[in-house]
């Protein structure tokens, strides 16, 4: 068994050692059966745009949790990739992949039981998809290069050998024998009332206040699987799961990107402002055109834009926003403005993350006075839901996307999570329907045909 890590320490002995990585071309690899044949912990991302990682095992693990577990992370990560010996091409560069829990108090109390406040896993075995090329890398602690590479053949023949044995065929969603709300309509009700009485007080000018959904399963939930449907519906969004004990994993789609580093250039989005698709291509164009005029959702997404240039204005110089549009995804269309800057000097993706999270999308304005009043208002845990989920690497590149349209599973029950930003005229059975197109994207990929 290996030992918990201790906070803000990588779970093997950092002092001295050297992390050593190698990676190799592959045939095309599909990451369902690599997922498939790996145990916990496991993880597995890609964004609309760019490369997919799956990944399996430990080659390290950090941990942290309090105020500064972002600080705390980044320096355990540093030490970490310092003695880093890596042979292989830049796009299957090992890199730690995880996340951090909504409030920087939390409890890994179940559903959330092996989720810390902070958690990071460097795959012992990864698998890259990017530019038409697929690699896999091996990272080990403290083992020889020779040790390493022989590894990573072995590996290699492995996959190889799986490949050569059918893929079983997908077995299609589990079916949901039974649901249960944290919310009724009429406690919704009560609570956009209570949150809009404060705004009106002055106390508070926007919260997003979110539910929470159980669902019990017919069979076990096949995370690779479902992960693929995912794939299917959602090409357009982040679809992440991060598995860090057999005792849970955390997976969704996500449109939300909370921060790209790249170099010096910072990529993030607003996105607020939501309504559902039309039947009809006449009915979609009247909902777009619902938001794109409606004066809440321009005040609503405008928070958000305003304090997002804010939050980036003490580390960067110009920050460029550009037009504000509609994103449509299979089920629901948002208001989205695409955020750019330029940092002035050297950063971390985990530092541009720590400023950002929680945007106004999923936190509130001011941002005490909102987390105060999800504290009080919410009867759930958010755990990871609404939080950085993503990776990093050596130089503190990454990408982290916000944990919407999300489910946290023990593989017969799973737990999904949706909100919406609450404004002074914000209407609760409006605010409800659309908080409920937020539990499609895992629902339907739960419920049997
Ligand atoms: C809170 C969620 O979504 C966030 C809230 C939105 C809104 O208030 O319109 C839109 C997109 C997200 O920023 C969620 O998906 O659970």
């Amino acid at each position: 068994m290996e030992s918990p890590p201790r906070d803000g320490q990588v779970s093997a002995e950092p002092t001295g050692s050297a992390l050593v990585s190698r990676a190799v071309e592959l045939p095309d690899c599909d990451p369902r059966p690599f997922l498939a044949g790996r145990d916990a912990p496991r993880v597995y991302w890609t964004s609309p745009y760019g490369p997919e990682f799956a990944g399996g095992g430990t080659a390290a693990r950090i941990a942290a949790d309090g105020a500064d577990r972002f600080e705390t992370v980044r320096e355990a990560a540093d030490e970490l990739f310092e003695g880093l010996d890596y042979d292989g091409p830049e796009a299957a560069r090992p890199r730690l992949f995880g996340g951090f829990a909504f409030h920087e108090d939390h409890d890994p109390a179940p559903p959330w039981q092996g989720f810390g406040a902070a958690e990071f896993v460097l795959p012992r075995t990864q698998l890259t998809r990017a530019n038409g090329e697929t690699w896999l890398t091996v990272s080990s602690l403290n083992a020889t290069p020779e040790a390493v590479e022989r590894e990573l053949a072995e590996v290699r023949e492995a996959l190889a050998e799986s490949r050569d044995r059918a893929n079983g065929p997908d077995a299609g969603p589990p079916g949901v024998v039974s649901t249960t709300s944290t919310t009724t309509r009429e406690e919704w009700a009560e609570q956009v009332s209570a949150a809009v009485s404060r705004i009106e007080a002055g106390d508070l000018r926007k919260v997003t206040l979110a539910q929470a959904l159980t669902a019990e399963l017919a069979d076990e939930v096949s995370i690779p699987d479902a992960l693929a449907r995912l794939g299917e519906s959602y090409p357009d969004c982040f679809r992440f799961c991060f598995e860090p004990t057999t005792d849970g994993a955390f997976f969704g789609a996500t449109p939300e990107r909370l921060a790209t580093l790249r170099g010096r250039t910072v990529e993030t989005d607003a996105l607020a402002g939501s309504v559902g698709r039309g039947d009809t291509p006449e009915e979609d164009a009247e909902l777009e055109a619902s938001i794109e005029t409606s004066e809440k959702m321009a005040h609503e997404h405008g928070l958000v834009v305003e304090t997002i240039r804010d939050q980036l204005s003490p580390v960067s110089g110009e920050v460029r926003v550009a037009d504000r549009r509609v994103r449509k995804l299979a089920t629901i269309q948002h208001l989205w403005t695409p955020i750019e800057a330029d940092l002035t000097d050297n950063g971390h993706v985990l530092s541009i993350v720590e400023a950002l999270h929680p945007t106004p999308a999923v936190g509130g304005l001011p941002p005490e006075a909102a987390l105060r009043t999800i504290r009080e208002t919410e009867t759930f845990d958010r755990g990871w839901y609404a939080a950085p989920v993503g990776w990093f690497d050596a130089a503190g590149d990454g990408t982290f996307a916000v944990g919407l349209r999300s489910a946290v599973t023990d593989g017969t029950s799973a737990t999904l999570f949706a909100g919406n930003g609450i404004v002074a005229d914000s209407d609760p059975d409006e605010e409800y329907e659309e908080v409920q197109l937020k539990y499609r994207p895992i629902l339907d990929e739960l419920e049997d045909e």
